[in-house]
């Protein structure tokens, strides 16, 4: 950009380069699926709170990328178009210094070969013009704290008023919301918990943020996403079948003929395969709420704990604390939770065949693909079952949860959280207040600059 010669160059490319709002693009490759997204902030004001935000998300058509294992170029291939969506929202001057970052969750996790598909993906990344930054699997652990970071970020919970500063004993880690992420492959809750110390050191972290502590509590279900549980949920139903299910999760009249080697794909489900008479799992739905919740609750195993509380399979959980904000897929929408009594009861009076219940939930909810809509009332009923007998939400606890698509114009996910960490930009101590802005410094430097050259 010629940036390089002279004092007075150098400092008008300072002043311009601080006008210019900067960019960074993070990748989710989530099981079900990958989003791009590119953010947005003013270059003068990136150590602030809340100035960061989401300017393009774009969705990547096909598979997750772990998906593709017995292909793995096309889980490069797949992310091409987004990428050059990205490289038309962000200034092409700019290209060049945009960080991308790749985060892959739990599908990746679950896969035996994640090295290869992750070196597909990051040769489609490195040929892009961005500053390709890593692709990379996080942790569960990295997912809940970012999510936990994402959400209080977006709702502006790290501003601290001023005159609090001063009365260090007076400031509390409440005030911070809880995050609940429920995933294809896997689902987190994280929440600032009141009671101390964390009983298990998994469970904790620490961290310093705008000059305050935060003992936050997390933990991440691997197998208890939705897909995965689905897969728990039959495999055990299936131990006492014959191969036919009639399934309380599933419209009435609705049918679904699966390979069971299909079942056992990955480790979620570990044992049984061999023990089956059968090869084919032949699928009826005959929808009813009740029983449905009652087959999912045995995917929960609540018969030891060795803390002094736990959700479920004896993983620590202290007693929920304040509100929580719940990130679900966009697309998904809180009536399809809070109806999914009747997602599965609906029409059972009526001869229903699969054609016939599908239109009708179609004509409800018009936008949402049949592939999800067939999988309507296990969905909801699971949401509902992991939240009250995973978590112990109880009526009252309700009031507490909010269900978050977006928060202003940036999803609630844990993309944001994990860019503001890698570009350094949720500093541990507060900024100090600048008596003069950045760009006003610039502008009498460049002032006293040419002043000397005259
Ligand atoms: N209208 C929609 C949209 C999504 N889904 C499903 O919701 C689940 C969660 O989706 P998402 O949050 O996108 O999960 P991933 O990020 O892909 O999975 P993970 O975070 O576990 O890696 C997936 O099973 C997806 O198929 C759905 O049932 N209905
Ligand atoms: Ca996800």
């Amino acid at each position: 950009m010629g940036c390089t010669r002279g004092l007075l160059t150098r400092c008008l490319c300072g002043i311009t380069g601080l006008f210019y709002p900067q960019y960074g693009i993070v990748l989710d490759a989530g099981s079900s699926h990958t989003n791009l997204y590119v953010y947005e902030w003013p270059a003068e004001k990136e150590n602030d709170t809340g100035v960061v935000h989401q300017v393009e998300v774009c969705k990547v058509e096909g598979l997750g990328i772990s998906g593709y294992s017995q292909d793995t170029e096309k889980a490069g291939l797949s992310l091409q178009r987004c990428m050059k969506r990205a490289q038309e929202v962000v200034p092409e001057h700019q290209h060049r210094e945009t960080p991308v970052y790749l985060g892959a969750t739990a599908g990746m996790r679950l896969l035996s070969i994640a090295d290869r598909v992750l070196s597909a993906v990051e040769k489609t990344l490195r040929s892009s013009p961005f500053n390709f930054q890593g692709a990379r699997v996080i942790s569960g652990q990295e997912e809940g704290a970012y999510g936990w970071i994402t959400i209080n970020y977006l709702l502006g919970n790290f501003k601290q008023p001023g005159w609090l500063n001063f009365l260090p004993h007076l400031r509390s880690s409440r005030g911070t919301s809880g995050a609940l992420d429920l995933g294809g492959a896997s689902t987190q809750i994280t929440f600032v918990p009141d009671q101390e110390p964390i009983e298990s050191q998994e469970n904790s972290l620490h961290f310093r943020l705008y000059g305050k502590n935060y003992k936050v509590y997390t933990h991440s279900f691997l197998c208890y996403g939705k897909d995965q549980a689905l897969r728990l949920k039959l495999a055990s139903d299936l131990q006492a079948s014959n191969g036919s299910l009639l399934d309380p999760c599933f419209h009435p009249g609705y049918l679904r003929i699966m390979n069971i080697s299909d079942l056992y794909t990955n480790p979620c489900i570990a044992n049984g395969e061999q023990q089956l008479p059968f090869t084919q799992l032949h699928l009826q739905g005959n929808g009813d709420y009740q029983r449905c919740r009652m087959t999912i609750q045995k995917i929960f195993n609540t018969s030891h704990c060795p803390y002094s509380s736990c959700s479920f399979n004896g993983i620590f959980l202290p007693p929920l604390q304040g509100e929580f904000g719940v990130s679900l897929d966009a697309r998904y929408t809180w009536r399809e939770v809070s109806g999914a009594s009747q997602a599965c009861d609906n029409h059972v009076e009526q001869q229903a065949s699969k054609v016939f219940v599908l239109l009708q939930v179609k004509a409800e909810f018009p936008k949402i693909k049949e592939k999800y809509l067939s999988e309507y009332c296990f969905s909801g009923t699971y949401i509902l079952s992991l939240l009250e007998n995973g978590y112990g939400f109880t009526m009252e606890k309700w009031q507490s949860i909010q269900f978050l698509g977006k928060i202003g114009s940036s999803d609630a996910g844990w993309t944001l959280g994990y860019m503001l960490n890698l570009t350094n930009m949720i500093p541990a101590e507060k900024p100090p207040t600048r008596p003069l802005s950045h760009a006003s410094y610039y502008f009498l430097l460049v002032l006293s600059s040419s002043s000397l050259s005259l």
